[in-house]
């Protein structure tokens, strides 16, 4: 059975996390937190600057992150000082946080994800064909979130702009207003926060009369929690080195 630390435990990810867990082969053995908190769910919480000593103790095969990026680099070098490989799934990392994710993962194994719905991965490939082939459509990326998410764009959003740039020059405007004409190479970015939305995302590409929409529409957490659970365990005996959620799907 693998034994699972889950970092961000008094999240609304980490409550999902824990709900996902409980009908799996897997334990969850330990949370982290800032929170003055003993326990979720008769799961023991730990400070994150003592997280080598908890998953040392603790013998965890694997963490997995659903927190903030400063909470899951402070783990995830814990990680690399015992040995454990790590699945994040926080987002809203800037260069030098992913540098760090870098060196981590020349310790242990490390997958990062800005989604692990197995929806968006494909949607990800379908993106590459579409901006592939219709090559000179306008481009618009609209993403719509629930009111307590603090980054934006979101993780997937930034990760689908990345898919694109690959593919094409495009110049990210992040909304408009005033006079603002459309430039050639333009991709206007939209975030929308608003209730309890779980996670939405279109790509549009328009052009010759007719307008191609790209999206992909979570309906519960539990879809994110799966997908990285997945990852986990797949993750759990693998040598250091970066890997993707895409390996996890295709494996
Ligand atoms: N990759 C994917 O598929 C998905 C990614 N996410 C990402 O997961 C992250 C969490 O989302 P969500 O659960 O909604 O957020 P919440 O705000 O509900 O939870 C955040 C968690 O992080 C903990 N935390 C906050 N600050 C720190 C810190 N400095 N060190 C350690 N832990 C900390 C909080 O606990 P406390 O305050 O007690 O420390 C809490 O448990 C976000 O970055 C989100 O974008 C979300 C869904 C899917
Ligand atoms: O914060 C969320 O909720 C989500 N965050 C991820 C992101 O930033 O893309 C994934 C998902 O859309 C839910």
């Amino acid at each position: 059975m693998t034994r699972v630390a889950l970092l961000g435990i008094t999240g609304r990810m980490g409550e999902t996390v824990l709900e996902t867990a409980a009908d799996r082969d897997l334990e969850i053995v330990v949370g982290f937190a800032t929170s003055d908190v003993e326990s979720v769910e008769g799961v023991p919480v730990v400070h994150p600057e003592d997280a080598a000593e908890a998953l040392a103790e603790r013998d965890v095969d694997v963490v997995v992150d659903f927190a903030v990026p400063e909470g899951a680099l402070a783990v995830a070098e814990a990680c690399a000082e015992v040995g454990v490989p790590i699945v994040v799934g926080s987002t809203g990392y800037d260069e030098d946080g992913i540098a760090r994710l870098d060196a981590v993962s020349e310790d242990v194994a490390l997958l990062k994800a800005t989604n692990f719905s197995r929806g968006i991965q494909v949607l990800q490939r379908t993106v590459r064909e579409a901006v592939r082939a219709l090559d000179d459509y306008d481009l618009e990326l609209l993403e719509s979130h629930h009111n307590g998410k603090v980054d934006a764009p979101s993780g997937t959003a930034n990760s689908i702009l990345e898919t694109i740039q690959e593919e094409r020059e495009v110049e990210p405007i992040y909304g408009r207003e005033g006079h603002a004409p459309r430039g050639e190479n333009e991709i206007g970015v939209f975030a929308r926060r608003a209730g309890d939305i779980r996670g939405e995302h279109e790509l549009i590409l328009a052009g010759n009369d007719e307008v191609l929409s790209l999206s992909h529409r979570a309906e519960d957490r539990a879809v994110f929690a799966a997908g990285a659970l997945d990852a986990a365990v797949w993750l759990s005996d693998r040598t250091p080195g970066r890997y993707t959620f895409g390996e996890v799907i295709d494996a």
